[in-house]
């Protein structure tokens, strides 16, 4: 199985999982390729759910495509869960989030959620994070005063110009990637991150940082991870 048919087998799981929740509730949607496997497995059955709340424009796109109702995170106070995949998730469901650039939103409904889904296929585990480059969503004009912080960490800190990103968010190549909130992101490679939560909190103390993409505040509650043997899901 290549990783696209890992995607599509994880997603398909997903959909199984959040159909047992009871029916007429609001369901948090996150970005990227494996969650949009996940948006197109649960799209015949849309109407078992009163609405979607959505991380990014590309997905709110998607689940519009497919008819789902999506709902302004500001109209709903709380969400039974939220499925969304990552980048690379470790032992205790710690994750890097934020290769597609979501990562803001994403963090936010997933503080709205009771339980947050990941979803990978098995190249996503690793036994500590920092191997993806971690993605820091800053607010433009302090890139330069953010970048001088971040490099005290101790990685190589590169602004994420768009040819390094997804074509399907329609951006300029060579110019800075610009996030659905205006933001720019810096991707810290070469971390060795063995304190998630602290190193959370620390990154996002900087003035000038809308958000860092480690989530272990909003780490994961459950684990739908696919591999040749199919799909396990483990519990944090
Ligand atoms: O900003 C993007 C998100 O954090 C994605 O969830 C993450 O990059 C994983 O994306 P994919 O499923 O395409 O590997």
């Amino acid at each position: 199985m290549n990783q696209d048919q890992l995607k599509l087998l994880v997603g398909q799981a997903a959909c199984e999982e959040v159909l047992r929740l009871p029916r007429g509730q609001i369901l948090g949607i996150g970005t990227g390729s494996t969650a949009n496997c996940f948006i197109d497995a649960l799209a015949p059955y849309k109407d078992h759910f009163a609405g979607t709340v959505s991380s990014s424009n590309a997905t709110t796109g998607r689940l519009l495509k497919h008819g789902f109702k999506v709902l302004d995170p500001n109209e709903v106070s709380t969400l039974p869960a939220y499925v969304d995949g990552a980048d690379e998730i470790d032992g205790s469901g710690n994750m890097i989030k934020g290769g597609g650039g979501a990562l803001t939103r994403e963090k936010i409904i997933a503080s709205m959620a009771q339980q947050f889904i990941c979803i990978c296929d098995s190249s996503k585990q690793v036994k500590s994070l920092g191997g993806f480059a971690l993605p820091v969503e800053v607010i433009p004009l302090a890139k330069g005063a953010v970048q001088r912080e971040l490099e005290k960490l101790g990685g190589t800190v590169s602004l994420r110009l768009a040819k390094a990103t997804r074509e399907d968010l329609d951006q300029t190549p060579s110019a800075p990637f610009v996030t659905d909130n205006g933001g720019w992101i810096l991707d810290i490679s070469g971390l060795k991150i063995t304190n998630p939560l602290k190193l959370e909190s620390e990154i996002n103390q900087i003035a000038g940082v809308i958000t860092v993409g480690l989530f272990a505040k909003e780490k994961a509650d459950i684990l739908l991870v696919s591999n040749e043997s199919g799909v396990s899901r483990l519990t944090f």
